[in-house]
């Protein structure tokens, strides 16, 4: 579990991380997103006490970083890939970390298995591959068995093979009642691997949510219907959980809470004709860019702007 109370960090005017208050529990992925220069890293430095708030606090399992007496057993965090010795192999500095936190050997061979390191781990870690950096940099943060799992950005770089290892990792993590947190700013990938995402922008909260919450509140779920009895479709639609908007005297309707297969059927039904019946569909990307348009510290010229199938 981890728990940001008004979490900040100034670096002189520049506000990193502004006063921050969330929960990461355990049992599932939480995907922690935000664009650019959002604040993410920093926030993961604060976790694990390599960088001190200006304000506010975040605790891990109960304490801050610091009070644990054996951290490593507490929360294992991957924060930069190969931050390694270039001239020692993966088993060397797996081992002098277990060596310095009485962690046994056995561990060492248990975690070079689940990365999927064995025919590599005697090799300098100087030679890996970004690849096979993250998959280090992972065994190392599973080294102390934690039930707190924090790792930025871990799928930079990698082939669709180690995208897919990653995945069934958090999952497996998770499934074992780990408290599993990971940035990104792919809002795809996380979908594919989080239930529940934190989303920052210049430093401050912007949602707090699911993976499903997000993209209807985006309007992920309109159905657009031009029909020639608008006013009459109205009425047959009406109903707990739907929502039915539309200009006085268009024939357009935007219809949130029915499936566009309900709604021809009911139409249908009552012999109403329909010219048009459209999903909108809103990506999980363009229900991100929505909600982080604003925050975004270094613009393009042509990415916020561009929303397909977009029916407001
Ligand atoms: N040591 C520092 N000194 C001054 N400014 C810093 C420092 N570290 C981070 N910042 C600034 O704080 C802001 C947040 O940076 P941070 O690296 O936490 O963002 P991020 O969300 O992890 O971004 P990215 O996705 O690019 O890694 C940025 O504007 C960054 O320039």
């Amino acid at each position: 579990m981890i728990e940001a109370h008004q979490l900040t960090k100034r670096y002189g005017e520049k506000t990193a991380v502004d006063r921050l208050d969330f929960t990461v529990r355990p049992g599932t992925v939480t995907g922690f997103l935000g664009p650019n220069g959002a604040g993410k890293s920093t926030t993961m430095r604060m976790i694990v006490g390599l960088d001190a708030p200006t304000a506010g606090s975040v605790a891990v399992n109960g304490r801050r970083y610091a009070q644990h007496s054996a951290p490593l057993q507490e929360v294992g965090a991957l924060l930069e890939a190969k931050s390694i010795h270039p001239g020692r192999s993966a088993f060397d500095h797996l081992m002098a970390q277990a060596y310095t936190h009485g962690i046994p050997r056995r561990r060492v061979d248990e975690v070079i298995g689940m990365t999927g390191l064995e025919k590599v781990a005697k090799k300098r870690a100087g030679a890996f591959s970004l690849g096979m950096g993250q998959r280090l940099g992972i065994a190392a943060a599973l080294l102390g068995d934690p039930a707190t799992v924090m790792l930025d950005e871990p799928v930079n770089g990698l082939d669709p093979e180690g995208v897919l290892w990653i995945r069934n990792l958090l999952t497996g993590l998770a499934e074992e009642g780990r408290t599993v947190f990971v940035s990104s700013h792919l809002m795809s990938e996380m979908a594919l691997v989080a239930d529940h995402l934190i989303v920052v922008g210049r430093g401050r909260l912007l949602a707090d949510t699911t993976v499903e919450a997000l993209v209807r509140d985006a309007g992920g779920d309109t159905v657009k219907v031009a029909t020639a009895d608008p006013a009459r479709l109205r009425e047959l639609l009406a109903g707990s959980g739907v929502e039915v908007s539309g200009r006085a005297g268009s024939e357009e309707l935007l219809v949130t809470g029915l499936e566009a297969r309900d709604i021809g059927i009911r139409a249908a039904e009552h012999g109403i004709t329909l010219y048009e019946l459209t999903p909108r569909t809103v990506s999980l990307e363009q229900a991100f860019m929505e909600l982080t348009r604003d925050e975004v510290e270094y613009h393009g010229t042509t990415t916020v702007d561009e929303k397909q199938g977009s029916a407001a």
